[in-house]
């Protein structure tokens, strides 16, 4: 298959280009390289791309110009559509920036997508972060989704909404998977296992959020590496869309899948798993959490993704946070001042 990664410098975006990559596929990244978080991380990621022969392009996925010359060079037979402002809480300082990359570039690619021949096949990130403040668990992808807690959760169930339009009127065929707090080597400093990380070796303290009655916050959180397995089973399966021109031809497939790990741990565990690695103790206050979108916990039912393309997370939280501890401490070494 011919793919382009959108976001490949990102975390996601780069783990499954190299693996795309690596068995065969002909891969094309786009990537902002936005200074969300360190930009210098995605270049390095990038740099590690360009090592394997995957070329990434600077750009904007708002640039539909930028798109269609890319379309007509390589003819993408599949899009991997990982760009997004992520993040729960920053959506409160920088509302624009989710509209701007969830919302409006997402229909960008879209409108390019369905003009384009061939028309291409569709596998984009949503978030478990739809689920919002859902109690029944494990979540399943038939539960509700129209309560999100945070703007970026509205911008993904908005997604699903969006992709289902040009399923239905287009014939794009559409996947979308849900991830669970994604972690791993060459992963996002602003996420909490990563930060944590940096200020346990720093000696700074860490802010760890509890509920209300001291109830600790907990995640489903999965491996890297599974995930990419994840995208990858939803690209071999994703069939193909049935319009060309902007004219759809018959029904096309829309899906949407959990991308969890199916054992949730709670923060605090996930902090001490941290500290056996690090071999470091950590100055922990206990915050109530605040209400900033945050939800107090996840837990994925992964049945259907079993069912259409044998998902089966194998790496769970010590081990994989054993991983992240080994590549960072290869990465930054103690010279904490690259952060
Ligand atoms: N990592 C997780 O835990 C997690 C969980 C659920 C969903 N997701 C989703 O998975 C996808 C990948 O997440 P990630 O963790 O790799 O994040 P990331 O921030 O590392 O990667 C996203 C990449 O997209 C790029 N980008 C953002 N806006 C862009 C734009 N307008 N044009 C071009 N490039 C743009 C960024 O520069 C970044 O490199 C995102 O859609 C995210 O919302 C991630
Ligand atoms: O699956 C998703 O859909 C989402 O996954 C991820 O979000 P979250 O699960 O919120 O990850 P993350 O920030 O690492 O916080 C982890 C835990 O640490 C707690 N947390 C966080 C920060 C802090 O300072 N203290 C703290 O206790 C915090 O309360 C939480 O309980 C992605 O970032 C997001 O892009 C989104 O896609």
């Amino acid at each position: 298959m011919s793919v382009l990664v959108t976001g490949a410098a990102g975390f996601v975006g780069s783990h499954v280009s190299l693996a795309l990559k690596k068995r065969g596929d002909g891969v094309v990244g786009i990537d902002n390289f936005n200074n969300y978080y360190d930009p210098s991380l995605k270049k390095a990621r990038k740099n590690l791309l360009n090592q394997n022969s995957i070329f990434i392009v600077d750009g904007d996925i708002n640039d539909s110009k930028l798109l269609v010359k890319l379309f007509d060079i390589a003819r993408f037979t599949h899009v991997m559509h990982l760009a997004a402002q992520a993040g729960v809480r920053y959506a409160m300082e920088n509302p624009g920036s989710y509209i701007h990359s969830n919302i409006a570039g997402l229909v960008t690619l879209l409108e390019v997508c369905k003009n384009s021949n061939p028309q291409p096949a569709i596998v984009w990130a949503s978030s478990s972060s739809v689920y919002g403040l859902n109690e029944k668990v494990p979540f399943s992808e038939s539960d509700r989704t129209d309560q999100p807690a945070s703007l970026y959760a509205a911008t993904k169930k908005a997604g699903e909404e969006i992709t289902h339009t040009y399923n239905h009127i287009y014939g794009l065929s559409i996947t979308g998977l849900r991830f669970f707090t994604v972690y791993g080597p060459w992963g996002r400093p602003d996420m909490a296992y990563f930060s944590f990380t940096r200020n346990i070796l720093q000696g700074k303290p860490i802010t760890v959020y509890r509920g209300k009655n001291r109830v600790d916050l907990a995640r489903d959180f999965t491996y890297i590496d599974d995930v990419v397995k994840g995208c990858i089973g939803s690209l071999d399966t994703s069939g193909k869309s049935t319009g060309s021109g902007g004219k759809k031809r018959g029904p096309a497939p829309y899906r949407i899948f959990n991308l969890g790990n199916t054992s949730p741990v709670t923060v605090p565990m996930m902090v001490a798993m941290l500290e056996k690695h690090l071999k470091v103790k950590a100055k922990k206050n206990f915050v109530v959490m605040p209400g900033n979108g945050d939800v107090p916990f996840t837990h994925a039912n992964i049945s259907s993704a079993r069912k259409e393309f044998g998902y089966k997370p194998t790496t769970d939280l010590q081990t994989g946070l054993k991983k992240f501890v080994k590549w960072y401490l290869s990465y930054y070494g103690y010279d904490q001042g690259k952060l």
